[in-house]
């Protein structure tokens, strides 16, 4: 027997031991065995996937004429080297957080025993941010060691996974490297020096990160990622620098290398303000200050092509078919076609709209963007059609054969419907049920209406809080508020609730001189 002292394990190797074990526990225990995972995967049970390769080539300054890497943008609450980072961190809030900062990715630590992460953090990161235009990829950063992780990762929402060449034989790699694109996800291959980016370049990986940590001793050499740079110089491989980036100059160093991502834990999840530290560091544009649109208005119950035209000459934004023949103001989707035609000839010219903003577009939350986006199309009047007690054959039939651009519908269509639908859904709330009014990701914008029999400074003031809940804390939430309004109470309302547009129905009856009077109020009070 050698009397030779025992070689302590490294961090790597006590936290491979561990994940081994602990990913025996999980195939063995059931419910979320192997044959379980594949059979949920078999189901098609895991969420749509975004490419990695694509989502790293956009960031907000990739439009601009000095692109700066983007961000692999890290939740991790804890590490080996620094113990407790930010211990009460809600993962969703903090991915949320990081999408509407810029992040092409969004890296979450699923490792339980030294960086207090879990596959629910990943998953609830991905629930987050999944209804955001354009959002960030979510990658599993874990020890990955066995397909089973693999895959439980596709099933939770992963986008892409970790594979650490350090911790694998060539062979382990290889077959979790084909594995991973057999799901799909095209892994983030972490290296540390160049006989491993030698073994990365051969898998054929696309997306290469060196790590700046060496995984043995925690030291971390900034250069590491410097050094290995001109390995992938004339490659089709987008290299990664991670860990211990903390400060622009450290981001500029490598931008000026041909860095084309930077991976960043610890020095975000200590930001006070992360949005200001994340344009700091990548030296990314500031956010471009929300534009003041005028109010828009939508003048509901038209079913006479000079009523219409007469209207989109006024300036009506929205003009609004009914279709229920309950109403008297029902209309057919033949008559509102030809109308559709007439306004579509006599509202703005196309010239005199607005122009989509050019790229780069600081990042919104759902209903924000979706304002956004309608508010730059180069159409008016928008055709909407109001449906009440429709099926979904109905309204999708009525949507192809009226030429409608949106759709009105009450708040108690099932949400699956609205899936279907193939224009945006304008989802009809009365102001006292408003419970699914600012869940994202449904209907791309939210009617609130009056409740005429109590007063309009009431009725104002809860649809100011609505308003002022906004999105993800910070955006308005964009709302239509609709009945009761007259030219004579729309200037209060829309100073005293901010709606992004006011509806004014000819179901009431107003005289048409009424309605372009009300619409001059509109128009006169922003
Ligand atoms: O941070 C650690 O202690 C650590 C230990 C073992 C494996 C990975 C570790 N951290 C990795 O660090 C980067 C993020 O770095 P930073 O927080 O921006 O400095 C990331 O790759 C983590 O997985």
């Amino acid at each position: 027997m050698s009397d030779a002292p025992k070689k302590q394990p490294t961090i790597l190797e006590t936290i491979y031991a561990q994940r081994a074990k602990d990913v025996e526990v999980a195939k063995s225990t059931a419910g979320t065995t192997p044959e379980d995972i594949s059979a949920l995967l078999a189901m098609h049970l895991a969420p749509p996937l975004i490419p990695l390769v694509d989502r790293l080539k956009r960031n907000p300054s990739s439009n601009t004429a000095s692109p700066s890497p983007s961000l692999m943008a890290e939740i991790k609450r804890a590490s080996p080297s620094k113990g407790p980072i930010a211990m009460t961190t809600n993962a969703a809030a903090q991915a949320l957080t990081y999408a509407l900062s810029g992040a092409s990715v969004i890296s979450v630590l699923t490792e339980p025993t030294w960086f207090k992460g879990s596959l629910l953090d990943m998953r609830l990161a991905r629930q987050a941010i999944d209804a955001l235009p354009d959002r960030p990829a979510i990658l599993r950063k874990e020890f990955i060691l066995d397909e089973y992780q693999i895959a439980e990762a596709r099933l939770h929402g992963a986008d892409t996974v970790l594979l650490i060449v350090a911790m694998l034989s060539p062979d382990r790699l290889q077959a979790l490297y084909a594995y991973s694109l057999s799901l799909g996800m095209e892994p983030l291959v972490e290296v540390n020096n160049a006989r491993e980016m030698n073994l990365a370049l051969e898998l054929g990986a696309k997306v290469i990160g060196v790590n700046n940590r060496n995984l043995h001793d925690f030291q971390v050499d900034m250069g590491t990622t410097s050094r290995l740079v001109e390995m992938v110089r004339e490659r089709d491989v987008i290299l990664c620098a991670l860990s211990g980036i903390s400060n622009p100059k450290d981001v500029q160093v490598y931008k000026e290398q041909g860095v084309r991502a930077v991976l960043v834990g610890e020095a975000l999840m200590r930001a006070a303000d992360t949005g200001a530290f994340i344009r700091d560091l990548l030296q990314w544009p500031e956010p471009e200050p929300e534009r003041n649109e005028p109010t828009w208005v939508m003048v509901s119950g038209v079913k006479d092509a000079a009523e219409a035209e007469s209207l989109a000459k006024a300036g009506a934004d929205m003009i609004g078919f009914i279709f229920d023949d309950t109403s008297s103001r029902n209309t057919t989707p033949d008559a509102a076609a030809q109308i559709v035609d007439i306004i579509r000839a006599s509202g703005l010219p196309a010239s005199s709209a607005p122009t989509p903003a050019a790229a780069p577009v600081t990042p919104a939350p759902w209903f924000t963007t979706q304002r956004r986006n309608l508010q730059s199309t180069a159409v008016r009047s928008l055709a909407v059609g109001t449906f009440r007690n429709s099926t979904l054959s109905d309204i999708l039939r009525i949507v192809a054969a009226a030429k409608l651009d949106l759709v009105q519908v009450d708040a108690s269509v099932p949400a699956g419907w609205i899936k279907h639908i193939p224009v945006p859904v304008i989802r009809r709330f009365r102001i006292d049920d408003t419970a699914d009014l600012a869940r994202p990701g449904v209907h791309s914008f939210a009617l609130v209406e009056h409740d005429t029999s109590e007063g309009d400074e009431k009725n104002f003031q809860k649809a100011a809080t609505l308003v002022q809940a906004g999105e993800a804390g910070k955006w308005p939430t964009p709302i239509i508020l609709s009945g009761g309004l007259t030219m004579k109470n729309v200037a209060r309302a829309i100073q005293t609730v901010g709606p992004w547009a006011v509806e004014i129905s000819l179901e009431a009856d107003p005289p048409a001189d009424n309605v372009r009077e009300f619409m001059a109020a509109v128009k006169n009070t922003q």
